[in-house]
């Protein structure tokens, strides 16, 4: 049984857009922007509380992201919250070519544009977030007819997804979070592409001896650069790996690392706080 709560959060200054994209790694359900506040719904009953929040925050403020912030927590009634979520999933026009929507909203697309369905529920990956978004855009660039993609974090499934749509061959997307897994299965149904897609549960270290053609991964940049030789080692020679997760601030130390262990930069884009970088394998 789910106890839904919220959290009220304000911070000074007031960039919910950006604490909402740093908290979005946290097993939530829904977010909601206000001018005031940041709103976020989760279920209390199993996996998180309230001090998961505050030790994000936490961080944001050593790494002077912001000044200062408040954390308040209310119960939220169950019956609204279908409502509520449903309320808040917006249809999201990524590019010219891709949108994202959920199942329970229409969109009357254009012949030349591609579609993908998500259902997020509790996952990430929603085409919400600026990462997502930029991810897709690196994904549109660069994935070419045929590739074997890795999608490391994987969310909703929405880049792997979005990776067969925009011509891969085939796609494996990997989470360590079941609810993840789970969710990226519904997912992969709803877009028809499940001879295409597989969705696994567990860390990239789990992935024995398969090298991509193009691995994604838009985590965070602690992770990133622990599991930056694990990439490497997935990646193919002259393969790609496309990041993101990762603040303006990230990009040195997220380049010295990478540049380490064998790639090089080859592109990158910010939207707002937000980075993606492409690197190509060099051996
Ligand atoms: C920011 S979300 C990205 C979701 C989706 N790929 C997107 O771009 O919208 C990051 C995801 O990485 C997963 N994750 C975090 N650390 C991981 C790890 N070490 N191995 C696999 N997945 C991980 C989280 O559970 C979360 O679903």
């Amino acid at each position: 049984m789910k106890t839904y709560k919220q959290v009220n959060i304000t911070s000074i200054p007031r960039n919910y857009e950006l604490l909402s994209g740093l908290l979005w790694d946290l097993p939530i359900e829904g977010i909601n922007e206000t001018d005031t506040s940041l709103i976020i719904y989760y279920d209390a009953s199993n996996r998180i509380s309230i001090e998961e929040f505050k030790k994000v925050l936490d961080e944001a403020v050593r790494n002077n992201l912001i000044e200062s912030y408040e954390i308040s927590e209310s119960e939220v009634e169950n019956k609204n919250w279908n409502e509520e979520y449903e309320k808040n999933v917006r249809v999201i026009e990524v590019t010219d070519k891709i949108v994202i929507k959920p199942s329970f909203k229409e969109y009357n697309s254009r012949g030349d544009q591609i579609v993908i369905t998500i259902d997020p529920k509790m996952s990430f990956g929603t085409g919400e977030h600026q990462t997502t978004r930029l991810m897709i855009e690196m994904i549109e660039k660069y994935v070419s007819p045929g590739a074997a993609a890795l999608d490391v974090g994987t969310g909703t499934g929405v880049l792997a997804i979005a990776a067969v749509k925009l011509g891969a061959e085939r796609a494996l997307g990997i989470d360590n979070d079941e609810w993840c897994y789970l969710n990226g299965n519904e997912n992969i149904v709803l877009n028809n592409v499940e001879e295409r897609v597989k969705i696994i549960h567990g860390e990239i270290t789990d992935i024995e001896d398969e090298q991509f053609d193009i691995v994604l991964a838009n985590i965070n940049k602690n992770i990133l650069i622990e599991i930056a030789d694990e990439i490497k080692k997935k990646v193919k020679k002259t393969g790609l790996a496309i990041l993101s997760g990762l603040l303006n601030a990230d990009e040195n130390d997220i380049d010295n690392r990478y540049v380490n262990v064998g790639f090089r930069p080859v592109d990158k884009k910010s939207m707002g706080e937000w980075l993606s970088i492409v690197y190509r394998s060099d051996r």
